[in-house]
């Protein structure tokens, strides 16, 4: 099922990904609701430790929860010190991709290769300090590469132009990898990022903190749309 649900990410062209990590916990069901009915197709999810980041969000009961409540391809970012760990978990609890950071373990190439072993997809993130050369080893076993654009950790930071040299790279070499861009995303941001090659646009205040989350999610797709691609 997983693997039916990566095509789909790839089937639903350039998108924006509204990341969870800023929405009303409180009125979780409510706010999936709202975000279908502005033509979300793919939910990011930001699973945060602690300890690999200063900052802690939640666990599989949540993903778990999200999955019983809408057939959406979920992305999840592991900002976690121990993928591996809780690899399999999220899976059960119906993650459709995970993303695991390379800063955070010593062998990249054994990471993926055992969360594909799950059956999701697979991704590896980086930092916007970590250079690309740090990907070499397990590029050939993931589907996607999630460039962050802000320091993992927290939502509402400024954007690192550092980003769009890396997606540019990135496509030039690996044209069928699917690229995402994280952090800082907004209407001046995405079209840089979608002229760099990227697919997909995680994206978190530049939706929660408007009431309209339609007409922030369109004029979104409407940068994407005017990008010099
Ligand atoms: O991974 C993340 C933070 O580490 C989030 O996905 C990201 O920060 C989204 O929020 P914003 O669009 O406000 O930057
Ligand atoms: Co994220």
């Amino acid at each position: 099922m997983s693997q039916d649900k990566l095509q789909m990410m790839r089937d639903a062209g350039p998108s924006v990904l509204p990341s969870l990590l800023l929405c009303d916990f409180g009125d979780l069901k409510g706010e999936l609701d709202r975000l279908r009915d502005a033509g979300t197709q793919v939910l990011h999810l930001d699973v945060m430790d602690g300890h690999f980041v200063p900052n802690l969000t939640y666990g599989m009961p949540i993903v778990e929860g999200l999955r019983r409540h809408t057939d959406l391809p979920l992305d999840v970012h592991l900002m976690i010190s121990d993928p591996l760990h809780y690899a399999r978990p999220m899976a059960e609890a119906g993650a459709s991709s995970l993303t695991f950071h390379v800063e955070a373990v010593q062998d990249a190439e054994q990471v993926a290769g055992e969360i594909r072993e799950l059956g999701v997809g697979v991704g590896v993130a980086l930092n916007p300090e970590t250079p690309l050369s740090d990907l070499d080893a397990c590029l050939p076993l993931v589907d996607l590469v999630l460039v962050m654009s802000v320091d993992a950790g927290f939502g509402g930071q400024a954007f690192n132009p550092v980003a769009l040299e890396k997606l540019a790279t990135l496509r030039e070499s690996h044209p069928h990898l699917l690229l995402e861009i994280d952090g800082g995303i907004n209407s001046e941001t995405i079209g840089p990022a979608r002229a760099a090659g990227c697919d997909l646009f995680v994206v978190g205040s530049a939706i929660f903190k408007q009431h309209d989350y339609s007409a922030a999610i369109s004029a979104l797709e409407a940068a994407i749309e005017g990008a010099n691609v």
